[in-house]
C-alpha cells in the first residue's frame, strides 16, 4: 500500500466518557433491523457476508450477473440481510468494483436489507450518487452501509491506509454522520479483535475502545471480527466479556473466520454470551485480502446446521427461517462458478448423504 498519510482533522472531545477513541458524533444512531431481537430471545439473524466478503479475495474475474444472482438465489433461501459488496477503492479489491451494477440486479423483497461496505467520503459519495439517480424507485437499491476499523494500528494500516486506529476512526466519524443524514442505516465493523497478522495478539480493552466509538458514531450494531480466524473460544469470551462493559450486547455481532476450525465454536461461544447476530458466508466462501492466509468466514450452512433443533432458531423469509437445503445447494453452485467445491463441512456432508440417499 501506499505512503501512510497524516490525519488532516483532529479529533474532538465525544460524548462517550470512557473510550479512548473519542469521536464528536451526538448519538444519533440508526433504529434496529425489523426483525432484529432482543438478546434475551433465542432467535439468531445471521447477516450473509459471502457476496462481499466471500467474493472480495478471488483471483479471478466474477461476472456481475453472477454476483448479483448469488445475492437473488440467498434471499429465495430465506437470508434477510445480505452484504452486496463494496465501495472501496478497485485498485485494491477488484472484486468489488462493478457493486452498483450489482446491487441493480437485485430482485428487492421487502424486508431484506443489502448493506455495502463504504471506507472513507469518497465511497460514500458514490453510494449516494448511484441512489440518487434511483430515487424513483419504490425501494433503495440499498438503505444500509457498513463501516470498518480494525483493533490494531498495523492492520489499520494495511487495510485503511492510515497509521492509527484513531486517525481511521477520524476518517469514518463524518462518513457515519453523513449516511445517517441522509437516512441509511450504518453498521461497524471492527477487525483483528483477537489476533493482527501483523502485530500479534490483540488486547481487548482496546477492542473495547474501537466498539465503543462506532457505537457513538451511531452504529446500530458493531461486528467483532477474528478477521485471522485463530481465535479460540475462550479468547472470544475474553473480548466479549471486555466489549460487554460498554456496549449492550445486543448491538454486537460475530464475525468468525475459519482458518483454524474454530469458528463453529467460538459462534456458540458468541452465543451464549448473549450475541444474537452472527455473520456467515455461504459455502465458507472468502477471505481477506489484509489478512495472509485466512481463509473464509464461517460458513452459512454449517451455522444453520449446528443451530438446526437447538435452543436456537434463525430468523428468516422462508418460512420464518433460512432453508439449510437451499443454502447447501448455492453454496455448491457459487463454489463451481469460482472453480472449486463448498469447503461447508454441512455442505458436503449433506451433499453425501444425498448422493448415498440416490444409490439406494
Ligand atoms: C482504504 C482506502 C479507501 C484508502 O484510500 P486512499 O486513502 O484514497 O488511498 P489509496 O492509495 O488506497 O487510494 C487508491 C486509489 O483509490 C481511490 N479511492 C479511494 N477511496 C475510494 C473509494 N471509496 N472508491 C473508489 N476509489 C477510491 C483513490 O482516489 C486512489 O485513486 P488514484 O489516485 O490512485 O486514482 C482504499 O485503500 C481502499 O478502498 N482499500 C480497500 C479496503 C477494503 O476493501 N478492505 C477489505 C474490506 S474490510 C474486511 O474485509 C474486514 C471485514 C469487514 O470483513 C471484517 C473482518 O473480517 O475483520
Amino acid at each position: 500500500m501506499s505512503t501512510i498519510r497524516a490525519c488532516s482533522r483532529p479529533l474532538r472531545p465525544g460524548s462517550f466518557a470512557s473510550s479512548t477513541f473519542r469521536t464528536s458524533t451526538s448519538i444519533q444512531r440508526s433504529g434496529p433491523r425489523k426483525y432484529g431481537t432482543a438478546a434475551a430471545s433465542n432467535v439468531v439473524n445471521i447477516v450473509e457476508v459471502g457476496p462481499r466478503d466471500g467474493l472480495q479475495n478471488e483471483k479471478g474475474v466474477i461476472p456481475v450477473s453472477v454476483k448479483s444472482e448469488l445475492i437473488n438465489r440467498l434471499v429465495d433461501a430465506g437470508a434477510l440481510l445480505v452484504e452486496a459488496g463494496s465501495f472501496v477503492s478497485p485498485k485494491w479489491v477488484p472484486q468489488m468494483a462493478g457493486t452498483g451494477e450489482v446491487l441493480q440486479g437485485i430482485r428487492q423483497k421487502p424486508g431484506v436489507h443489502f448493506p455495502v461496505l463504504v471506507p472513507n467520503q469518497k465511497g460514500l459519495e458514490n453510494l449516494l450518487e448511484l441512489l440518487s439517480t434511483h430515487s424513483n424507485s419504490p425501494v433503495p437499491l440499498t438503505d444500509e452501509i457498513a463501516i470498518f476499523a480494525a483493533a490494531s494500528d498495523a492492520f489499520t494500516k494495511a487495510n485503511l491506509n492510515l497509521a492509527t486506529i484513531a486517525e481511521s476512526l477520524a476518517r469514518l466519524e463524518p462518513v457515519a454522520r453523513a449516511a445517517l443524514d441522509k437516512g441509511l442505516r450504518v453498521r461497524g465493523y471492527v477487525s483483528v479483535v483477537v489476533h493482527c497478522p501483523f502485530s500479534g495478539k490483540v488486547d481487548p480493552k482496546v477492542v473495547k475502545d474501537v466498539t465503543a466509538a462506532l457505537r457513538n458514531m451511531g452504529c446500530y450494531e458493531v461486528s467483532l471480527g477474528d478477521t485471522v480466524g485463530r481465535a479460540r473460544p475462550h479468547e472470544v469470551a475474553e473480548v466479549l466479556e471486555e466489549v460487554k462493559k460498554v456496549v449492550p450486547v445486543n448491538m454486537l455481532a460475530g464475525h468468525f473466520h475459519d482458518t483454524f476450525g474454530t469458528a463453529v465454536a467460538n459462534v456458540m461461544t458468541a452465543l451464549s454470551h448473549g450475541i444474537r447476530t452472527i455473520d456467515a458466508s455461504v459455502g465458507g466462501l472468502g477471505g481477506c485480502p489484509y489478512s495472509p492466509g485466512a481463509t473464509g468466514n464461517v460458513a452459512t450452512e454449517d451455522v444453520l446446521y449446528a443451530l438446526k433443533d437447538s435452543e436456537y432458531s434463525v430468523a428468516g423469509g422462508v418460512n420464518g427461517t433460512i432453508d439449510l437445503d437451499k443454502m447447501v445447494n448455492i453454496g455448491w453452485w457459487i463454489s463451481e462458478q469460482l472453480g472449486r467445491e463448498s469447503i461447508s463441512r454441512a455442505g458436503r456432508g449433506v451433499k453425501a448423504r444425498r448422493e448415498r440417499e440416490k444409490k439406494q
